[in-house]
């Protein structure tokens, strides 16, 4: 609701702002909740707009209250106070609509149902005080499209494809932004920053988004768990931004609704291709009319009620082009065969692609970028917008195995970014702007040589063979440089912005536990689902914190290793199997003097497991209820000791 009211009171012409919330789990409690936010929005929003507030969602600004500099004027304070009190009664509100509601499950079988949030249907106890009666505030929409437990929803992107068409016949604002359940808007002028890149008539006519990077509120001291995805948001985006611009990151940007609609909307195209595309809404195709007004006003009017609710049904997109694209290719095994068939029909699709769980980078790589749109890059001083971030270790490797999943997905898919091309008359994208996308498509593939970095030198470390050229030879500048080099580019990259040595061993450490976990289970997730073994899913992450000591754990910057076991283990068997052979490996060395061969295999396990110390730390020293299982570090201990004994007979006697 903190998201909703936010929204609500950005700096933004009230007429031409509407909040759309969309309820993939049709639940009654955020229908009740929502009309609540909207009675607190009736005092919020004039608060905000009337004294200027800076921090606009209501949860932060009650927060940090007391840092905020002094504005002492009698009328601002009176009014404060007055909204803080209703602030409490909503929040009290918000618990009674909790408690009252029994557990619901939500079992994915509703039927649709768009309701525009008025007076009507509220229980009249308001209406004294604060931001009286008649002020206007902006339009407030709840959506919960039908899901059938038979029939796919496609996740996020069927979700924003049924706010993209209800809200096109309520409001059809030319620009959209979207924001993820999790964040909140915390710069009421983010609206108007983004449209001074729309209506810039420089780019404005290629202009396809405006990208804010994802910042969050609850991030700990050192962001143990790299939560920040620092690479991304403060390295490659800047750095795309330079070329067409950065990839659609999911949430915090501003698009044009336009872009995603594709060339069916040039005038001269014919009503019946339109209605093959966008389905058979006669006022939804109406609304791709350049001078079409819609008149919100109507929605008690039954008509268009009645249309919203076909547009959110779960069979209006049969038979259209929403999202799809990939279905229409016939089925075949051979890769080369469906690239050419996907060049040569190079079908239209609308609106959120469905193809990949990653459906930001997938929709923004065929249909945005791919189509010869650009984007910008959008990163002022003041957070635009704040998130919520996993914090504790599950969590991001969860959510790091769903997005390893989607990813290789495009990269092994017809549409990998190498090989992928657009029709010739569409605009090409630079070589380097596809280099950016296939770079994030291929880098979970970087668990294979993870895997083998660390157990096979490690293995010839305890048998005394050397792999890699001696300290002496002058090969051994070309590894070291290679080694060096790339540390030296990370720490520098890290320095840049103000990171410590610390970030730098929290980043390396999370790069590693990911490459061995999620990025191994997200790539076979992928090539299972290419073969037809898999069907999608989409395990959304943790929205509720309800474990305390997991949370103070975070904030203390203590890793919490409390996660499934196919999620753990890869990780401490590697750490055990290092710091085994990294005892042997020396011992060895020592004894024989072979100081000189061994050195890179030894720096290699050192560096491994130095990197891990907070794991060794978690299964020896921590009691807590966050450590390391017992039973996993026994379990792990045995799969790598039979990983070395096999490994050493095979290397004995092969
Ligand atoms: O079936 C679904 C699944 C998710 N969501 C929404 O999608 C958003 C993102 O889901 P979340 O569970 O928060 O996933 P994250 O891993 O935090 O999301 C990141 O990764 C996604 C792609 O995997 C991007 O779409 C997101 O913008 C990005 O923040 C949330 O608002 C959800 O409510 C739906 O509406 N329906
Ligand atoms: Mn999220």
């Amino acid at each position: 609701m903190n998201t909703v009211v936010s929204a609500m009171a950005m700096d933004y012409p009230v007429d031409k702002l509407c909040v759309y919330l969309s309820d993939d789990g049709g639940s009654d409690v955020t229908l009740n909740a929502m009309k609540e936010a909207w009675r607190f929005a009736k005092c919020w929003v004039p608060f905000c707009r009337r004294f200027g507030v800076e921090t606009i969602c209501p949860k932060a600004y009650f927060l940090e209250e007391n840092h905020q500099k002094k504005d002492c004027r009698s009328d601002f304070l009176a009014e404060k106070e007055k909204v803080k009190e209703k602030y409490e009664a909503f929040k009290n509100c918000m618990m009674r609509i909790r408690e009252k509601a029994s557990i619901i499950m939500t079992n994915g079988d509703h039927p649709p149902l768009v309701e525009v949030i008025n007076e009507k249907g509220m229980n009249e106890e308001v209406g004294d005080g604060v931001g009286a009666q008649n002020v206007q505030i902006p339009l407030l929409v709840y959506v919960s499209r039908e899901k059938r437990p038979s029939l796919p929803h496609h996740f996020k992107a069927g979700a924003l494809n049924v706010l993209l068409r209800v809200s096109a016949m309520i409001s059809n604002s030319p620009y959209i932004l979207v924001l993820d359940c999790d964040m909140y808007c915390n710069d009421s002028s983010s609206a108007r920053q983004a449209m001074c890149f729309h209506l810039d008539p420089k780019m404005s006519p290629s202009l396809a988004f405006v990208q804010f990077p994802q910042n969050f509120h609850n991030i700990s001291k050192n962001d143990i768990y790299n939560c920040r995805i620092r690479s991304l948001f403060t390295i490659l985006w800047k750095g795309m931004d330079g070329l067409e611009g950065p990839c659609l990151s999911g949430t915090c940007f501003y698009i044009k609704r336009k872009a995603l609609y594709g060339s069916l909307i040039k005038e001269d195209v014919d009503i019946m291709k339109r209605k093959q595309c966008f389905g058979s809404s006669n006022d939804f195709i109406k609304s791709l009319d350049r001078h079409y007004k819609p008149n919100h006003s109507n929605f008690s009017n039954t008509m268009l009620f009645k249309e919203t609710q076909i547009l959110a049904s779960c069979a209006y997109e049969n038979q259209t082009k929403w999202g799809k694209e990939a279905s229409t290719c016939p089925k075949t095994t051979n890769p080369l065969h469906s690239f050419y068939f996907a060049k040569a029909t190079n079908l239209e699709k609308v609106g959120f692609l469905y193809f990949s769980v990653v459906e930001d980078y997938f929709t923004d790589f065929i249909n945005l970028h791919g189509k010869g749109w650009i984007s910008v890059y959008c990163d002022p001083a003041r957070p635009a917008f704040l998130g919520s971030c996993t914090t504790n270790l599950s969590d991001v490797l969860v959510q790091s195995t769903r997005w390893g999943s989607g990813l290789v997905e495009v990269a092994i898919s017809r549409f990998c970014p190498l090989l992928h091309g657009p029709k010739q008359k569409e605009k090409q994208m630079s070589v380097l702007e596809r280099m950016c996308y296939a770079e994030l498509a291929f880098f979970p593939l970087s668990f294979i040589p993870l895997w083998c970095f660390a157990t096979i030198p490690q293995l010839y470390l305890l048998n005394g063979i050397p792999l890699y050229p001696e300290v002496s030879s002058w090969y051994f500048i070309v590894f070291s440089f290679i080694f060096v080099s790339s540390q030296s580019k990370h720490i520098q990259e890290i320095f840049s912005i103000g990171g410590s040595i610390q970030t730098w061993r929290n980043e390396q450490r999370m790069w590693m536990i990911k490459a061995v976990t999620c990025h191994l289970y997200g790539s076979l997730d992928a090539f299972m689902k290419r073969m037809g073994m898999r069907e999608a899913n989409f395990l959304p992450t943790n929205k509720a914190v309800d474990d305390e000591q997991q949370l103070k754990r975070y904030q203390m910057d203590i890793l919490d290793f409390q996660a499934s076991n196919m999620l753990i283990v890869p990780v401490v068997t590697l750490v055990i199997l290092n710091l085994v052979c990294l005892f042997g490996g020396v011992t060895r060395m020592v004894i024989s003097g072979s100081v000189n061969e061994m050195f890179v295999q030894v720096g290699l396990s050192f560096f491994i497991v130095s990197m891990s110390s907070p794991i060794v730390e978690g299964m020896v020293v921590r009691k807590d209820k966050g450590r390391v299982p017992t039973s996993v570090s026994i379990l792990s201990a045995v799969i790598s000791m039979i990983y070395l004994l096999l490994g050493s007979l095979i290397i004995m006697y092969w």
